[in-house]
């Protein structure tokens, strides 16, 4: 058993992977019942057959940004070679090193830009072990024929809690407090401190985030609005609202929870804090580039808002340590950090044992997934295509992995191309300017392997190859 693993950016024969065990499949699930048996489910993981690449040794994995420990020991499982770095890289290092990867595991600060994945000549795929995926450009990659996989929830209770956490925090100066007796001072105060009972809180973006918050706050006593460009069936007693304004408007408490998309950005600016009530609060831990800090900064100079607590930052350094978050990132820092009831964290809401344990499992084995049976359900720029494991008892069969342009005419051609075989089972979808297609082709000779790759490579639509027997 053996299989072919050919980029079309190299027009050569590139791997020659086989993969023999038996047929299997490893399933994830986000809730909280998963989260509470994590270790069994790792072991379970790790004991499952799966079918994975003969010679995996060839797979060569890079996994940076401490990417959690539950992910190598599943890539080592499957017998793949795991570079792994504690620290983001920058776009240098990276050009340097890509090119050697057929797969690399990230998080939210590692930037794969076109430039980088340009270099990136034989990448298969990429796993973002975190939710947000705005870190790599994934239309770029998908043209090259590079599924992205994400975790869409692992950590999404983690974050909620954090800004649990935060609301109080803020309603109560904690921060200060704190602050003060750590240098010596005793300061006792009630003034401008309050309960979070019958208080209005504002979510903005009322996805797994927003509405997990939205259900932990109702349970302290706030009241829920929330706005989202699309209808969402409210939790509990919260009320969806019809704009921005309304929910600014209303809400002591604003906290965001939208994607960085460019209609996300700055979405909360100069105009949007004149909108807010007097004295209310803002709270963000979805993405740096969301809140114009500047325009914070004014409007808390002004008591506008009375506190603000920051997960998140448009510049944020790729690693721990130190005089890694200042003005050389930021210019606004110094006028941050001098503002009293400012809650900085250094984006640490998915940053649980739980979450990241969650992640390290779900991602690593979509990525396992699809580098040893072509399956890219859970791919977030990428046709999803299934099928169910090759049936490894039946000789002569292969498994054809053909991303292609979505064009007219492809299917016939390749259908055409494995006319002489018989198509035990075939499955093809589109997204975008991508399509896929994956066929399980019976009564293949050892010579013929050859043949149907060279006739595929011919293809005018092909952007990459697999062949897995
Ligand atoms: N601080 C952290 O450690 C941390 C952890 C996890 C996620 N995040 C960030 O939080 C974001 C939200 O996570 P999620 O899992 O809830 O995502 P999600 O996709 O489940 O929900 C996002 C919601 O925002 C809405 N939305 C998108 N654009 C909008 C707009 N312009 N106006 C109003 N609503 C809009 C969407 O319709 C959706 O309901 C992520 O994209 C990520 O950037 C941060
Ligand atoms: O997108 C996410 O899941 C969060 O921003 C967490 O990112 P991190 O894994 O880099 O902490």
């Amino acid at each position: 058993m053996s299989a072919l693993n050919i980029n079309n950016l190299q027009n050569t024969f590139q791997d020659a992977l086989n993969f023999g065990g038996s047929p299997g499949a490893v399933s994830t699930s986000p809730t909280q019942s998963f989260m509470n048996s994590l270790p069994q489910r790792l072991n379970a993981a790790k004991q499952q057959k799966v079918l994975k690449p003969f010679s995996t040794g060839d797979m060569k994995i890079l996994l940076l940004e401490n990417v959690n420990q539950t992910a190598i020991e599943i890539f080592k499982q499957q017998g793949y070679q795991v570079e792994f770095h504690k620290t983001a890289m920058g776009e240098d290092e990276l050009l340097g090193k890509i090119k050697d990867f057929h797969a690399i595991g990230i998080r939210s600060k590692t930037k794969l830009t076109a430039k980088v994945l340009e270099q990136a000549k034989n990448l298969i795929c990429i796993g973002c072990f975190c939710i947000g995926t705005n870190q790599v450009d994934l239309n770029y990659a998908a043209d090259k024929g590079i599924a992205v996989f994400n975790s869409p929830f692992s950590n999404s209770r983690s974050v909620a809690e954090l800004v649990i956490a935060e609301i109080i925090t803020l309603a109560r100066q904690l921060g200060d407090r704190s602050i003060e007796l750590h240098t010596g001072t005793w300061n006792k105060v009630s003034a401008r401190c309050w309960e979070v009972r019958g208080k209005t809180l504002g979510i903005i973006g009322y996805g797994h985030i927003g509405s997990q918050l939205s259900v932990l706050a109702e349970a302290m006593g706030l009241h829920v609005i929330y706005y989202d460009i699309v209808t969402i069936m409210a939790l509990g007693t919260a009320k969806q609202v019809a704009t921005l304004d309304e929910l600014l408007n209303k809400a002591d408490f604003v906290s965001l929870h939208v994607p960085e998309t460019p209609e996300t950005r700055n979405m909360l600016s100069a105009p949007q804090f004149a909108a807010m009530k007097d004295g209310a609060y803002v709270i963000n831990a979805s993405r740096g580039t969301v809140v114009d800090i500047p325009a914070l900064v004014q409007a808390m100079k002004a008591n506008k808002i009375a506190g603000a607590a920051l997960d998140v930052y448009p510049n944020e350094p790729g690693k721990n340590g130190a005089g890694t978050y200042n003005d050389d990132l930021n210019s606004w820092t110094s006028e941050l950090v001098s503002l009293p009831n400012v809650v900085l964290t250094p984006h640490i809401g998915g940053s649980t044992e739980e979450a990241q344990t969650a992640i390290g499992i779900e991602v690593s084995n979509a990525l396992s997934k699809y580098i040893n049976e072509g399956n890219s359900v859970g791919a977030v720029n990428f046709p999803e295509v299934s099928l169910r494991s090759l049936d490894l008892d039946q000789e002569n069969t292969v498994r054809v992995l053909y991303i292609h342009q979505n064009i007219p005419g492809v299917l016939k051609t390749v259908n055409n191309i494995l006319s002489n075989h018989n198509i035990e089972k075939q499955f093809s979808d589109s997204n975008g300017n991508i399509a896929y297609l994956m066929a399980d082709i019976s009564q293949v000779n050892q010579s013929d392997i050859k043949q149907i790759y060279e006739e595929l490579n011919q293809t005018s639509a092909k952007i990459s190859i697999r062949l897995l027997y």
